[in-house]
């Protein structure tokens, strides 16, 4: 298990915006401009009390003209405070698009790098939310909570300085009545959701992975009959999810309480600032003020606590993607020593999917250049897992596999993919027609090079015959083109790579003789200066093969020609 980093299920949340950063600062004039209008939009807001406050002393006063002045004042803050939200939100939702457009190209690229292995060991549907929702979390984080955190918070500085300046006496009584019950509440509101949000994260991701497995597998459910049991596990999950949700909702009833503390704050200043009016320490209008910035003062702080809350769920999905993309950086590649030779060699190979259960135990085998031979064994005898290793997608446990004499886990994995091609049973095919699924293989390859291709292998024909040729439609999952189909599509990609070893794994199910003859035919064109394996399931191709290496239990047990074919085929 030597190449396997899991996933955190519980990543580390303190170092979350950190990691974050290396994704963000690309971004950063654009989010800081955003961040700095939406801070003079929190600045209107904050004023608009304190005109109100001086309007009602002008009115007090009789003062028609100083009052008019003051309505005309607060209508160009208020429309500012528009006109300066709707800039930022503009802003801040391009720095999260651009933010998003580089994870998605770094998911897809950091993931078509990464060893099978690591795929493998991870449920589809998890990687399916970590690259997909979570970056989406991302985006949100940019978009609306942090410039809601950073506006909440100047809204709160901004506030302090207006209201000290305004009347010390007045923010002494504020400060006493609403500072200790806030505090508190706020406190154990953060401790609740610190433990709540997370969990409800985990489990809605668990949820999400199991569904998508569900449909991926719904097939084979339906064969096996296993849909209830299938069933009760996705009750499972969801009943676990429905539990952190409630728990999640709990946390925010804390939130609740500030209603309570708002009642006793506008009481206390409506008590203490009338007393202190009719001394004349301070203006009618100034306790207006302090009443209406206290209440907008609570709206900010259930919004803060609201905002948190929501911060720590994405803090969770904002981790887990990073910890995707930390895990899934290219692996590093260190320089080997060559070694003369040339073919595919391989020394010492033992891997294993399970620590301590090796499935294949110090195989040593080689295969010159244009040599032609055959894997075969057993069912689960491990010639999948050694067609993987000896093309380089899986690394092994102990040993090596050199191509001409070079290390694989040494070579760079785009050169790797070039010179050592695997067509496995299955061929994934992607929807749409042939020429997208032939447009996969690299190099940006032309219709003429598809044409070229096909040619080489005597498959012209086959694609003259097939509905629109080039542009027949595969199906929305390959339906329309049979397994042995699908593999001479691999067949036809490989030619346009055209690397140093192909290994083909013999396509067990729907070979029709005539698919079997093409696939013959094109692999025995193909073999000219490489090497070229087949992991041979059907005894017409075993027969044909000059070289038969034959596994058992993870061990090389024959390896030869003249292998009687009833042994090789067992
Ligand atoms: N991804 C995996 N995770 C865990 N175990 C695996 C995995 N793939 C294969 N195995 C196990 O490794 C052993 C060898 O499997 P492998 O597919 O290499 O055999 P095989 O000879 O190619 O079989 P078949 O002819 O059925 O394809 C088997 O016991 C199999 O169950």
């Amino acid at each position: 298990m030597a190449d396997v980093r899991m996933l955190a299920e519980e990543p580390d949340l303190r170092r979350v915006l950190g990691r974050a950063w290396p994704h963000l600062r690309p971004h950063r004039r654009i989010v800081a401009a955003g961040v700095a209008v939406n801070l003079l939009s929190t600045l209107a807001l904050t004023l608009v009390p304190v005109l109100i406050g001086r309007a009602v002393d002008r009115l007090l006063d009789h003062d028609r003209d100083g009052l008019l002045a003051i309505a005309a004042a607060v209508l160009v803050l208020v429309v500012a405070r528009m006109l300066l939200l709707r800039a930022s939100e503009v802003l801040l939702t391009r720095a999260g698009e651009r933010v998003v457009h580089g994870l998605r190209d770094l998911v897809v690229e950091r993931l078509g790098g990464t060893p099978l292995r690591f795929l493998e060991a991870h449920r589809g549907g998890d990687l399916l939310r970590r690259s997909t929702v979570e970056i989406a979390e991302l985006a949100t984080f940019v978009r609306s909570q942090l410039p809601d955190v950073i506006s909440l918070g100047g809204y709160l500085v901004f506030t302090a300085i207006v209201l000290l300046t305004s009347s010390w006496e007045l923010s002494a009584l504020l400060l006493v009545v609403f500072a200790p019950p806030m505090w508190l509440i706020t406190r154990a509101f953060r401790r609740a959701a610190e433990r709540a949000y997370p969990a409800e994260a985990a489990a809605q991701a668990t949820l999400a992975a199991t569904f998508a497995e569900s449909l991926q597998a719904r097939e084979q459910l339906q064969i096996d009959g296993a849909t209830g049991t299938w069933l009760a596990r996705l009750r499972g999950d969801a009943g676990g999810y429905l539990r952190t949700a409630r728990a999640a909702q709990r946390a925010a009833t804390w939130i609740d309480g500030t209603w309570v503390v708002q009642g006793l704050t506008t009481a206390a200043l409506l008590v203490g600032g009338g007393l202190l009016a009719g001394g004349d320490v301070v203006s009618v209008g100034v306790v207006v003020t302090f009443v209406l910035a206290s209440r907008d003062l609570f709206s900010s702080v259930d919004d803060f606590t609201l905002v948190v809350g929501e911060m720590l769920q994405s803090r969770v999905g904002l981790a887990r993607l990073l910890d995707l993309l930390d895990a899934t950086g290219a692996p590093a590649t260190s320089p080997a020593a060559r070694t003369s030779g040339r073919g595919l060699v391989a020394k010492g190979l033992t891997y294993a999917y399970r620590d301590g259960e090796p499935v294949l135990r110090e195989i040593d085998v080689a295969f010159g250049p244009g040599e032609h031979a055959g894997l075969v064994g057993e069912t689960g005898s491990g010639k999948t897992t050694l067609a993987k290793l000896l093309c380089g997608l899986y690394r092994p446990d102990a040993g090596t596999v050199r191509l001409d004499g070079e290390d694989l886990a040494a070579l760079d994995p785009a050169v790797l993919r070039r010179r050592l091609v695997l067509i496995p049973q299955q061929v994934h095919v992607i929807a749409g027609t042939l020429a997208d699924n032939l447009a996969l293989a690299p190099g940006e390859p032309t219709r003429a090079d598809f044409a070229v291709a096909a040619a080489r292998l005597g498959l012209d024909a086959w694609v003259a015959g097939l509905p629109g040729g080039f542009d027949a439609e595969l199906g929305r999952r390959g339906e329309r083109f049979s397994a042995g189909e699908r593999q001479l599509v691999g067949l036809i990609r490989a030619a346009m790579i055209d690397p140093d070893v192909l290994i083909l794994d013999e396509a067990t199910a729907d070979l029709d003789p005539a698919t079997a003859h093409r696939i013959e035919a094109a692999l025995a064109r193909l073999r000219r200066d490489r090497t070229v394996l087949v992991i041979a399931h059907r005894p017409s191709t075993i027969e044909r093969l000059p070289r038969v290496v034959r596994l058992d239990a993870g061990r090389i047990v024959a390896d030869g020609t003249g292998e009687p074919l009833e042994a090789a085929c067992r």
